[in-house]
Order: C-alpha cells, then sequence, then structure tokens
C-alpha cells in the first residue's frame, strides 16, 4: 500500500479485515517491523481516538511516532498558493509539507472540511496538497469528503458482529445509515466513508436522512436513500448513527420534520439491532443516554478498532517501505 485515503487504496477489503482481527488477537506479534523508522500525526483539526489510536497502533510496530497538533502548537499555516504572506499566515503548506519529508518516513494527516467553500472541500483542497508535496506515504486520519480509518474499524465491527464465514444464518445483515440531528454543520466525511466502504460489505445497505440532507451523489451512488426513518429501521442489524450538514445546499441546515434521535422506542422495529457511532457523541441530541449505555451499543467496541485498524493499514504501508 503506497498512501492510504480512501477504499480504493487497499486491494482486498476481506484480506485487511482478517489482517486486523488477527492483530487484535496479538498487537505485539510484529513489534520490530517500523523499527527505525518515523510516522508523523499531523491534526489541524481536535481529535481524541484517532490521534490515540495511530499512536498505540504505530508503537505496536516499533514506529517512533511524532505529533503535531497543527492548529495549537505550530505557525498559522497559509493554504492558498500565490498569496503574499503579509498577512496572519506564517508558513505555507508546501514547506511544511516539504520539512515533514526530512523528518518522516510516513506522514498522516487530519485535516477537516473547511465548510464555507464546497468546490475546495470536494477537491479536498488540503489532502491534495500532502499527496502533491509529500515524497513519503500519506495516511488521512479524516479529510474534508472520507474517513477511511474509521471505516475500516466500522468494517472489522461488523464483522465480528456478523461472522459471515461462521453464521449459520444465510442472509446479509441489514446496515441503516441514519442521520442525526446536531447543532452546527458538521461535514459530511463519516457518513461519505461508510457509505462507501458498506458498499463494498456483503450487506444490504440503506441511508436514511431527512430531504434536504442527501449526501454527495458520487458517494451515494445506487445505494437506497429513503427520507422516512422508522421505514429504514424495520429489521436493521446494525444502526449507524451520524450527523452530517446539506450538501446541496452546501453547510447550511435545512429545517427538518420530526424527531431523528435514535431511542430505544425506535430500536423496536429492528432486529435488535447493534447501533455504531464514530465518536464523538452529543448524547441525547443524536442518541439517547439508555441507547448509548444499553446493550445493543457496541460503540466502545468500535472504538477500540480503531487500533487494529491503524495497525493494519501501517503495517501494509511498512511491508511496501521495507521492500526498497
Ligand atoms: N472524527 C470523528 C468525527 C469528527 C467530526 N465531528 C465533529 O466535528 C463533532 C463536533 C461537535 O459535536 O461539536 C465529524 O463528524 O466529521
Ligand atoms: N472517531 C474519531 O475519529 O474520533 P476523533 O475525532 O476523536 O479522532
Amino acid at each position: 500500500m503506497k498512501n492510504f485515503t480512501s477504499v480504493y487504496d487497499i486491494d482486498n477489503l476481506q484480506n485487511i479485515i482478517a489482517k486486523a482481527l488477527k492483530i487484535k488477537e496479538n498487537p505485539l506479534e510484529n513489534p520490530t517491523k517500523g523499527k527505525g523508522k518515523t510516522i508523523g500525526l499531523v491534526f489541524l483539526n481536535s481529535s481524541l481516538r484517532t490521534r490515540l489510536s495511530s499512536q498505540i497502533a504505530a508503537q505496536n510496530l516499533g514506529l517512533n511516532v511524532l505529533v503535531l497538533n497543527a492548529a495549537q502548537e505550530a505557525w498559522n499555516l497559509e493554504f492558498a498558493d500565490g498569496t503574499v504572506m503579509n498577512g496572519d499566515t506564517v508558513e505555507h503548506i508546501k514547506d511544511a509539507i516539504e520539512v515533514l519529508n526530512q523528518y518522516c518516513d510516513i506522514i498522516a494527516v487530519r485535516c477537516f472540511a473547511g465548510m464555507k467553500n464546497k468546490e475546495d472541500d470536494v477537491n479536498e483542497s488540503i489532502l491534495s496538497q500532502f499527496l502533491k508535496h509529500a515524497k513519503v506515504p500519506v495516511v488521512s486520519l479524516e479529510s474534508a469528503t472520507r474517513h477511511p480509518l474509521q471505516s475500516l474499524a466500522d468494517c472489522i465491527t461488523i464483522t465480528e458482529n456478523w461472522p459471515f464465514d461462521k453464521l449459520k444464518i444465510n442472509r446479509k445483515p441489514k446496515v441503516v445509515l441514519t442521520w442525526a440531528p446536531h447543532i452546527k454543520p458538521i461535514a459530511q466525511a463519516v457518513g461519505n466513508s461508510f457509505t462507501e466502504w458498506m458498499q463494498q460489505m456483503d450487506v444490504d445497505f440503506v441511508i436514511t436522512n431527512p430531504e434536504g440532507y442527501d449526501l454527495d451523489k458520487n458517494f451515494t451512488k445506487e445505494t437506497p436513500v429513503i427520507h422516512n426513518q422508522e421505514q429504514a429501521l424495520k429489521d436493521a442489524d446494525f444502526i449507524y448513527v451520524k450527523n452530517w450538514s446539506s450538501f446541496d445546499d452546501y453547510a447550511n441546515m435545512p429545517k427538518v420534520e420530526g424527531d431523528w434521535m435514535l431511542t430505544n422506542e425506535k430500536l423496536e422495529v429492528t432486529n435488535q439491532a447493534k447501533v455504531m457511532h464514530c465518536l464523538p457523541v452529543r448524547r441525547n441530541l443524536e442518541l439517547s443516554d439508555e441507547v448509548m449505555d444499553g446493550k445493543n451499543s457496541i460503540i466502545y467496541q468500535q472504538a477500540k478498532n480503531r487500533i487494529f485498524s491503524a495497525q493494519a493499514v501501517f503495517s501494509e504501508i511498512l511491508d511496501e517501505l521495507n521492500k526498497c
């Protein structure tokens, strides 16, 4: 694996899920694979899980880990080309990446959507600069349109809870991605990414969201989008709860009819569905305390699997680097 920014960077989804599950059994199986190499984890936005799970994963492989919380600790970065830098920005992203090339064997970056300019976000204006200027492999820690390490962890979690090869049940699980309320505009990255990965899993996948909140068609493709939440949740085996703002009316929050928060009452029409969320979650807004703390939640298991998703990816990148 050269870079990891989407599902399209992996050769075989089932193989990498199996690899991650094997790592989970023995995370310290290859403690020297990354010896003498350095990964830089660059965060342009906040993080709890991605920062810590990537750090654990890298350490399990013997990598040196540098963490840069760039938004708080580094110089104020300029992203636009050709700007006369006589304002607040101190260092151009191009120069920062060139310097990271000198220190790192792998560069991992978190760069959320700016939510101001749709074209910039759709074109991944920041991640694309890393892909252009980095001379080492680049890993996305969530970009403007995708969160692939999260989605891989989600696939691992679904597989653990629905062991496709071992189950006697001869049907695919029904997986529902349901929109949830929020107080502010949130990017579509997690929803897009989950959609992209579910389309490659052996599952029946549907999305439910209010009118005006359909995700980018380039991600949803043929996936059914249902605007009636109760209808979509019927017989679900897995429910993935996530908020996102409007894509069509970009980064706005059109008025929503009804209450979309996931509650135990809503779970009644499901097949005792397992509930997932990438976290952080706004309790009693996106989903109720009773769901979050209840027996259907596999949300902390999902968070734990972030370690093994990152470790499987770093391991594949190291295999490639160690070939040279
Ligand atoms: N990395 C996981 C999710 C990160 C981000 N959530 C947030 O920004 C939540 C912020 C808040 O709840 O105020 C998102 O959905 O893309
Ligand atoms: N799920 C996730 O990526 O969490 P953080 O934003 O805390 O890293």
